[in-house]
């Protein structure tokens, strides 16, 4: 893992809401920018001076127009994104509402849809997304990951073979490791076609006691909230 060392990181969010009586989730199809023609939650950068929580309702209110009560949003986990020979690590705090106020609308970046739990877009969506947002979705959380990715290769060959070296699986925490030959970039059925990085390896665990406030950067939880 040494291509992966980290040596800072930037703070991002990402919001779920799910209508529980119907069984759904509200995702957003990003134009423009980082992950772009990927679905995803709401969110974005952390600005200066504001806590995740706000940078979180912020976001949503600009990507979906809609607003969460404070005592209705709940963390439900984090999750660290490392890049290959990237020093600066994604450390991305993610939120989720079983209500919210307001009026959904698109704007410019991103275009809210709902989707029923079964039919959640995995195939288009960053690959880590279909890991964790199924146990949000059935309420595993909070839950704590750390997700590995690789450029892809720039040319367009057709191949790719994927060996699943180990295995690890436990009630609450699951550890798989690929090794990934790299020969090609047809990331067509699992992965999404769009993003430029391809996930090697991931660690996740969830139904944790505790909800995870800050990853250290040895990747361990540094603290929980109160
Ligand atoms: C690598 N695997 C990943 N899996 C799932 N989600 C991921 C992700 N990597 C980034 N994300 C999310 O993508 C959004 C980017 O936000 P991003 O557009 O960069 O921020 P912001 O809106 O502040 O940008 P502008 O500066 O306005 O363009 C943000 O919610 C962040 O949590």
């Amino acid at each position: 893992m040494e291509s992966f060392t980290i040596t800072s990181k930037k703070v991002l969010t990402l919001v779920l809401v799910i209508d529980k009586a119907e069984q759904k989730v509200l995702l957003g199809y990003k134009k423009r920018g980082f992950g772009a023609h990927l679905w995803n939650g709401f969110g974005g950068k952390v600005e200066p001076g504001e806590t995740t929580r706000e940078g979180a309702l912020r976001e949503l209110e600009e990507e979906a127009g809609i607003t969460v009560k404070t005592e209705d949003f709940k963390k439900a986990g984090i999750l660290l994104f490392q890049f290959e020979n990237d020093p600066v690590a994604l450390e991305t705090h993610v939120y989720k509402s079983y209500e919210y106020q307001g009026l959904i609308r698109e704007c410019e970046e991103m275009r809210p849809q709902w989707f029923a739990f079964a039919d959640v877009p995995y195939d288009q969506m960053w690959e880590d997304d279909r890991i964790w947002l199924p146990m949000l979705l059935n309420g595993q959380d909070p839950f704590y990951g750390r997700m590995y990715f690789k450029r892809k290769p720039v040319e367009d060959t057709k191949e790719i073979e994927t060996t699943v070296t180990s295995v690890v699986n436990t009630s609450t925490s699951t550890h798989v490791n690929h090794s990934t030959t790299m020969t090609g970039t047809s990331f067509t059925t699992a992965q999404p076609k769009s993003g430029p990085f391809a996930m090697c390896d991931y660690q996740l665990e969830h139904s944790l006691q505790g909800v995870p406030r800050e990853i250290a950067l040895d990747g361990t939880i540094a603290s929980f909230e109160n």
